[in-house]
């Protein structure tokens, strides 16, 4: 069914739907369009809709062939819409879901595309704050570029940001129900509170948790360097079909980024794990900058003509497997309860979501607390360590009566919420003076345009 938005656009069939909205297939005077339709609980946020008119000309601004163009920002009674341009093909996470891993040609191609929207983005003071796959837009009209993969288009530039407003995120620390702010009040409470009262005004953390970089969930203001740490997460995604600190509660996601190190993936490229690797690291001063990143990329890109897909083994790890002692720190801890009451591996938006028929993508979870257990590192806060097809698991059955109670004396010690607030305060200071990389480069200044 048709429906007019403002004066010049019609929409015509709806498109997909996403965390703060719809979006249609639209008409306009210069041809077809996407209108992404703003949830009506937004739209008829006041606040938010001022934010929106306030940032109008920077969003409209930015205009890059690996950006997905906003055209209009239409206010219409109760309808918020922003018209984009139509990107014909699927989104990332769908062609994700359907190849589980790409070939890493394919995978640091897309990832190159979308350095180089960042490029344009941070020169232009734009922060995107939600760089993730459903960000993503492929577009399979255009010629396919190296390793066959469509060209990609980043989208969503400023939304996060936009939805962010302080009155928003307030009543939802207020609020008794799954929310956004609730794994951050679980990871810690007066940790996040408090830093996001001195550096980021009253306000929640915005994002999707397993992109979320180190310094967000510690309570710093984003800068540049966020975005980095989240497209390393996705390139890291793409060629391991998870992402690295993913898996379980978003409290266990979230102190995941901030305590444990990544593990290289087995059989990559060592020039791309560096990568990776660099642009991960805990200080967002080691990462490098976007254009930095979008050279190495390029660079490496040859080299990897006709790599196949990584052989990364997925079976979930044996309840009570705990990495042999002397083995470093790689993401994996021990578990605790069975497989079956493991939920299932989604990434949730840490912005508040309609439930129910509105929101059509698993990706849309609502969060619940998490609990003690799980923020001391139980079972449903597992993360998935990679291992080659075939590799022996970390830890073994004739372990596991030791390692059970180990576990037991190690929850003992860890398993108050009062101590990841510890953690999570102290590494707030270490993670500003140290980096698990050599550089030593200052963090890019870009100022959030988005800044009221
Ligand atoms: N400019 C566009 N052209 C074509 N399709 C689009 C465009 N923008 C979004 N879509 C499609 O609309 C659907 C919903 O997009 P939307 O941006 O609302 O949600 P999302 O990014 O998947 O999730 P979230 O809002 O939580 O980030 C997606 O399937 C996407 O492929």
């Amino acid at each position: 069914m048709a429906r007019k938005i403002g004066s010049r656009y019609t929409a015509h069939q709806i498109l997909g739907r996403g965390s703060a909205g719809t979006v249609w297939l639209g008409e306009g005077p210069e041809g077809p369009v996407a209108i992404k339709l703003l949830r009506e609980d937004l739209s008829s946020d006041q606040e938010l809709v001022d934010r929106f008119v306030q940032e109008r000309a920077a969003l409209l601004s930015l205009d890059h062939p690996r950006v997905v163009g906003l055209r209009e920002l239409v206010v219409d009674g109760s309808d918020l819409a922003l018209v984009m341009d139509l990107v014909r093909g699927t989104d990332l996470r769908t062609r994700l879901e359907h190849e589980r891993r790409l070939a890493p040609q394919a995978a640091v191609a897309i990832a190159t595309d979308i350095a180089d929207g960042l490029v344009a983005a941070h020169a232009a003071g734009i922060i995107h704050r939600d760089v993730k796959p459903e960000n993503v837009l492929l577009d399979a009209h255009a010629p396919p570029g190296p390793g066959g993969a469509p060209p990609a288009l980043l989208t969503d530039f400023g939304i996060a940001k936009l939805i962010d407003s302080p009155r928003r995120a307030a009543a939802l620390r207020n609020s008794g129900g799954a929310g956004p702010s609730q794994a951050a009040q679980g990871l810690g409470g007066q940790a996040f509170s408090s830093g996001s009262q001195g550096l980021q005004g009253p306000r929640g953390i915005i994002g999707t948790p397993d992109y979320l970089a180190p310094e967000l969930v510690e309570g710093l203001p984003p800068r540049a360097a966020v975005d980095i740490y989240a497209l390393a997460t996705v390139l890291y995604e793409l060629l391991a079909g998870f992402t690295p600190f993913g898996g379980g509660h978003p409290g266990a996601i979230l102190r995941r980024h901030v305590t444990e190190r990544v593990a290289p993936l087995p059989g990559i490229p060592d020039e791309l794990w560096q990568l990776i690797h660099q642009c991960l690291a805990k200080a967002p001063a080691s990462r490098l900058r976007a254009p930095e990143m979008a050279a190495r990329l390029r660079e490496i890109l040859p080299e990897l003509e006709g790599a196949p897909p990584l052989e990364i083994d997925e079976q979930p790890d044996e309840p009570y497997d705990e990495p042999p002692p002397g083995r470093s720190a790689t993401g994996t801890v021990p578990a605790a309860a069975p497989a079956q009451d493991v939920p299932p591996r989604v990434a949730v938006p840490l912005v508040e979501t309609s439930t129910g028929p509105e929101s059509n993508r698993d990706t849309h979870t609502s969060m619940r607390v998490p609990g003690a257990d799980e923020l001391a590192g139980g079972a449903h806060g597992t993360a998935r360590a990679p291992r080659a097809t075939g590799a022996r698991r970390a830890g073994s059955a004739r372990n596991r009566a030791a390692q059970a109670a180990a576990l037991r004396k190690r929850r003992v010690r860890l398993g108050v919420v009062a101590a990841v607030i510890a953690v999570a305060a102290g590494l707030g200071g270490w993670l500003a003076t140290s980096g698990d990389d050599s550089s030593s480069r200052p963090a890019p200044e870009v100022q959030q345009s988005t800044n009221p």
